[in-house]
């Protein structure tokens, strides 16, 4: 927690980047400035305008040093629902969120705001990593599932909830309000919009039965706006293919999918230099990119995507704002070399408002 000098001194730095973007007068942010400073004085902290709560969000995308999506920051859908307080409402608002963002594969980037912590009423904790995601179970045959997901299946699992034990089990939506018994529920038939991976010109893909969720929601990062951190406040794009075919499908520590897609293939598995992996990881790259595309579900491919942040690059720099980046997570997980952001040099500095880990904050 900040102090209130602390926090004041955040708070002027942001409203007064904020209403210089916003092209407000000297006027109106003197008035705020006075009037923030006073509720910090009175209270120990202070509430954002809706305004303000809306052009924070989308800075703090444009300042996700490890995001290549950037070029639409201020495209962003912000909800407004610091007014939830019940385990029903909040559950509400995310079904809501879900609903809106998916626009039946048309995705809208998203973010819903839950009231930010304060001493004066309980924090409001998604203990969900994302909204979608498969359960991961450890058998005594092996895992089945996610591997990534077995800890919060676990949870789950200890709170009651039974998932049938498959490969693509969603998991569902626990809350938490303060030191309450967390809260799961599945999320309605109706809203989940999942992908079933097909190849191109390969049939034999399909066999392997693959399917992947539509729309990816963070639901485990805090959002600092001013020196307010919002710690329930999850956010959506649409997928970059390589985050499915080229990490959650390929990582041994994952799905581990690559011998199976390489046999498919009739690829040469007995040596390294034959680069089988290579191949195999290719062909489900393709896969992916062919079969949302089919579904009418947005994704973009990694080639697409650096083009999208090199403008992103140029439109900022005509604003005279540097753009901050962490190399190693903008350059793609394939043909890293064959994108502009490989070849370039990123300062990895820290600017609020943001969005970060829990294990990260200041
Ligand atoms: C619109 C489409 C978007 C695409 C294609 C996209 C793409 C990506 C990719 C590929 C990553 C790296 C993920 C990984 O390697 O695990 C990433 C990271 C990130 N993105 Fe974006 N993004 C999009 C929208 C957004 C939005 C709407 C936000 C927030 C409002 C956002 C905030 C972030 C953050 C904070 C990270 C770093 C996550 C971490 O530290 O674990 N992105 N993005
Ligand atoms: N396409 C996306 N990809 C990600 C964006 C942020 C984080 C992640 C997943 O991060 C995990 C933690 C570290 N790697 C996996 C994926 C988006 C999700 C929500 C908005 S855009």
């Amino acid at each position: 927690m900040f102090s209130k000098e602390e926090l004041f001194i955040e708070a002027k730095q942001f409203v007064e980047t904020c209403y210089y973007e916003l092209a407000k007068s000297e006027q109106e942010l003197k008035r705020r400035l006075n009037e923030v400073h006073e509720e910090i004085e009175q209270t120990g902290t202070y509430h954002h305008t809706y305004e303000e709560l809306s052009h924070g969000a989308k800075m703090a995308w444009r300042n996700s040093n490890k995001c290549i999506g950037r070029l639409f920051w201020d495209s962003m859908h912000v909800r407004d629902a610091r007014h939830a307080e019940t385990t029903s409402d909040i559950l509400d608002e995310l079904f809501d969120h879900i609903h809106y963002a998916t626009n039946a594969g048309k995705i809208r980037p998203t973010i819903t705001i839950f009231r930010a912590n304060h001493p004066s009423h309980p924090e409001i904790k998604i203990l969900n990593h994302q909204l979608f995601r498969y359960a991961g179970f450890e058998t005594e045959y092996g895992i089945i599932g996610d591997p990534a997901s077995i800890e919060f299946t676990k949870v789950c699992l200890d709170l009651g909830w039974q998932g049938i034990r498959s490969d693509f089990q969603l998991l569902p939506i626990v809350v938490q309000i303060g030191e309450e018994e967390p809260r799961w529920c599945t999320i309605p038939e109706h809203l989940i919009e999942e992908v079933d991976i097909e190849h191109p010109t390969n049939e034999l893909v399909a066999e392997l039965e693959l399917k992947w969720y539509a729309v990816p929601i963070i639901s485990d990062m805090v959002l600092e706006i001013g020196g307010i951190r919002y710690s329930a406040a999850p956010f959506n794009g649409w997928y970059m293919g390589t985050e499915i075919a080229a990490r959650n499908f390929a990582d041994p520590f994952r799905y581990d999918m690559l011998r199976r897609v390489a046999k498919i293939f009739q690829l040469n598995q007995e040596r390294e230099s034959s680069l089988w992996r290579d191949e195999a990881l290719i062909e489900l790259n393709k896969a992916v990119l062919y079969s949302y595309k089919k579904a009418g579900v947005s994704i973009v491919d990694h080639h697409t995507a650096a083009k999208q942040f090199k403008t992103f690059e140029e439109k900022e720099a005509q604003l005279n704002r540097d753009v901050t980046g962490d190399w190693t997570w903008l350059i793609p997980p394939i043909s890293p070399a064959t994108t502009h952001i490989f070849h370039q040099q990123y300062e990895n500095r820290i600017v609020t408002p943001n969005y970060f880990r829990k294990d990260e904050l200041r």
